[in-house]
């Protein structure tokens, strides 16, 4: 048998590869992560905790505008300060995470990783060896192709700005528009979200997103909808968004119209693992179309939403496939998304849409929360979820849009994974009052 460098080299250093290639070399393996950039990848430090510690005072703002007169005074964002802040929290994440990886005695190798064959990789003009290959490259955002592409911003240089602009102009309507107009609003700019379909955060419930919206709408945040935006140009005062009847004058333009998977000059061709548009083409054992070469995380061309529990899940699943503890096929858990717009939009299973579809298969309850004592505590302005029951009455679906979303629906999970019936429901005892017990309350 050929004696290779490791048993598993990971390309990224994302949730897609250190959430299962610190334990599997805690369980003997050799192994070693290639990465080129910030251990940690995109979540921690240009995605999911960086977005929610921005995102922090903009939630609390939109708390105190809902108890104004028990709380008085007005409130601002100061974003200096709450850039600073993000900083400290998040500027130590990738050595947190790289002593994760020493502790058990992975190999990290800082530098491009690119495939030679199916057992080995090239970093820095050396080549290492390994009995298996993890694809884990994640994604890149994507820039319009179009006149002036060059003057918009994406995600990332949102995150740093260091004031926000007085005026903003968001291209796209899916998480990162939604959620980054709400944290530019709040902050103080003028927003103008342009859509170039008629819907916003396609995957959610509709009446949920257009609750947002409204919302948004009712701060000042303008939406075009159903225009293509044709070129960026600088103007006398800024720069002008310009489309078919469409001329915005703004100060800073975020392209949010998606995120590519980080597919070229890996030598993906050369060696012949097939990808797409959408990623990297996987089986149900996250296995490649060349043997030994697997993929994990958002560069997998899947169903699945691209998203930090999704990557985790993957990466755990490939360390007992790599630990010889499974050769089962992987068998994704129901997997919750979540807008953090303000307030929430959080969604788990069955959408309200195929329930709809399928009225002798599932029944659809909706319930407005603003009678709800809990909820009135917060003075919540915006509160409505929808559950969603199979025929033997056990939860198979939930959305919500609330303050709280994110916390109904994780609360409501174990209900949905593990199908509880009245005898499990029972045995769930909650914490009073909370908001797991009011979402528990509801089933
Ligand atoms: C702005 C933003 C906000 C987000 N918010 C959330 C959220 O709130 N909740 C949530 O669940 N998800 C969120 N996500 C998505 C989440 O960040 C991703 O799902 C997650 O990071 C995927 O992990 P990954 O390991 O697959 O990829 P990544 O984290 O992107 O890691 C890939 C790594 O591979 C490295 N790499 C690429 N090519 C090479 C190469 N050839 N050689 C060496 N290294 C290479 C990259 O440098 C990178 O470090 C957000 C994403 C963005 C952009
Ligand atoms: N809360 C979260 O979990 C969270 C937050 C941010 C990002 N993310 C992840 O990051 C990734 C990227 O998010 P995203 O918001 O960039 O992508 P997205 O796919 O959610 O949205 C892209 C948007 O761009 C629009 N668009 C595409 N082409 C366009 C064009 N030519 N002109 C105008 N609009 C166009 C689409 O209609 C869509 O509204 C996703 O995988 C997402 O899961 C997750």
């Amino acid at each position: 048998m050929a004696a290779y460098d490791y048993d598993v080299l990971y390309i990224g250093s994302g949730h897609g590869t250190f959430d299962g290639a610190a334990p599997l070399a805690a369980k003997g393996k050799k192994v070693a992560v290639v990465e080129q950039d910030l251990i940690g990848g995109t979540c921690p430090n240009r995605g999911c905790n960086a977005k929610i510690v921005l995102d922090s005072p903009v939630a609390l703002k939109r708390h105190l505008e809902e108890v104004h007169g028990i709380i008085t005074g007005d409130v601002d964002i100061n974003w200096a300060a709450n850039q600073e802040h993000k900083h400290e929290v998040i500027a130590g994440l990738p050595d947190f995470i790289q002593g994760l990886l020493d502790s058990s005695n992975v190999d990290i190798l800082f530098g491009r990783g690119t495939l030679v064959d199916n057992h080995t990789v090239k970093v820095n003009g050396e080549e290492k060896t390994a009995e298996n290959i993890v694809i884990s490259t994640g994604l890149q955002s994507n820039r319009l192709d179009i006149p002036g592409s060059d003057l918009a911003h994406d995600s990332e240089e949102f995150m740093n700005l260091s004031e926000m602009p007085a005026r903003v102009t968001v291209i796209g309507a899916g998480y990162i528009a939604m959620e980054f107009a709400t944290m530019a609003s709040a902050a103080g700019s003028e927003v103008t979200v342009i859509t170039h379909g008629d819907q916003a955060l396609r995957a959610y419930h509709q009446p949920y997103v257009e609750l947002v919206i409204s919302d948004l709408e009712s701060k000042g945040v303008k939406f075009v909808r159903g225009v293509e935006v044709e070129a960026i140009v600088g103007g006398a005062n800024g720069l002008v968004v310009r489309g078919a009847d469409l001329n915005i004058d703004t100060d800073w333009v975020l392209d949010a119209t998606g995120r590519n998977p980080n597919v070229a000059d890996l030598g993906l061709e050369e060696v012949g693992v097939k990808f797409n548009e959408n990623g990297i083409e996987v089986d149900d054992h996250l296995r490649t179309s060349v043997e030994n070469i697997y993929a994990s995380g958002d560069v997998i061309d899947k169903k699945e939403p691209k998203l930090t529990p999704t990557a985790i899940f993957e990466s755990t699943y490939l360390m007992h496939t790599f630990a010889g503890e499974t050769t089962d096929a992987i068998d994704y858990p129901v997997i919750p998304s979540v807008v953090f717009t303000s307030p929430r939009i959080a969604k788990a299973g069955i959408t309200v849409a195929e329930a709809q579809a399928n009225p002798d298969k599932y029944t659809v309850v909706e319930n407005d929360l603003s009678g709800d004592w809990y909820r009135q505590v917060d003075k919540e302005t915006i509160g409505k979820n929808t559950l969603i029951f199979d025929q033997d009455h056990k939860l198979v679906g939930a959305t919500e849009v609330s303050n709280k979303a994110e916390d109904v629906i994780n609360a409501l999970l174990p209900a949905m994974e593990f199908k509880f019936g009245p005898a499990e429901l029972e045995r769930m005892v909650y914490l009073f009052p909370s908001i797991a017990s009011q979402a528990w309350g509801q089933l």
